[in-house]
């Protein structure tokens, strides 16, 4: 990918479900480093316009890459390609319950193809590092709270050094403090790493604390660096 390519770039994108035109006219560009909101009322297309961009949803009409990948030009063969240039982080992300922190990750890596036992090692302590789990690799799943999971979940979606995270409600079942611990690590990967971060969330708490930009879905359309209405 050429240094100074857009992480994400949508150009007259038409996004369908079925037969149904879901969003018509997309026109999104997103940089290195961004932090970007995606709002919307339940059903105007949020998690059609994410799974358009990791490759659940093909490209119809319209142009787009998403890091570096075309859109068009995607096969289902390439897809796995796509996901590991992405880091995804879902509200309802299970961590397998038979292994600790460490062994998911673990797991996670192996799934993507790496082998050697110092690279895997090293990048478990790094990712646990940054998400400030470094002491609790040996944990069971079931001994975390629910903020720990979560971190856990982001953690592994920096396994491998993705450029765009895409996030689906990640503070959604957690408390005020909890949730702003997340946004503040979520920042800190954008700014550090220069990650780009597209978050879908209905959370209009987070969205007034930690403000960026925002992407709304509504009538059929994204309305970037959409005015947030916290009436
Ligand atoms: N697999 C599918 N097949 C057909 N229609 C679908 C499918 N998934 C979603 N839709 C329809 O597409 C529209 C947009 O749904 P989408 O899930 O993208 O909305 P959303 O904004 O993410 O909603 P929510 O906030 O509830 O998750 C809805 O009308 C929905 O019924």
């Amino acid at each position: 990918m050429m240094a100074d390519q857009p992480i994400v770039q949508l150009t007259n994108v038409n996004i369908y479900q079925g037969n149904s035109l879901i969003l018509s006219d997309v026109n999104i560009t997103i940089n290195r480093g961004e932090f970007v909101y995606l709002i919307g009322k339940t059903g105007t297309g949020k998690s059609s316009l994410l799974k358009t961009l990791y490759g659940d949803l093909s490209l119809r009409e319209g142009a787009g890459q998403v890091v570096g990948f075309d859109l068009k030009k995607m096969d289902w063969k390439k897809v796995p390609y796509l996901r590991r240039n992405l880091g995804v982080v879902f509200q309802d992300f299970q961590l397998l319950t038979d292994r600790n922190v460490h062994d998911n990750l673990k797991f996670a890596l192996k799934a993507t193809g790496w082998q050697d036992q110092k690279q895997m090692e090293d990048k478990i302590n790094d990712v646990l590092d940054k998400v400030g789990l470094k002491t609790k690799g040996f944990k069971m799943p079931y001994e975390l709270s629910g903020g720990e999971q979560q971190r856990v979940d982001i953690a592994r979606a920096l396994l491998n050094s993705p450029k765009l995270i895409l996030a689906d409600e990640p503070t959604g079942n957690l408390d005020p403090e909890t949730s702003d611990g997340i946004m503040q690590l979520l920042f800190r990967i954008c700014r550090e790493d220069g990650t780009a971060l597209v978050m879908a969330t209905h959370d209009y708490i987070v969205l007034q604390k930690f403000p960026s930009r925002v992407l709304r879905t509504e009538n059929g359309q994204v309305i970037d660096n959409a005015a947030v209405n916290f009436a």
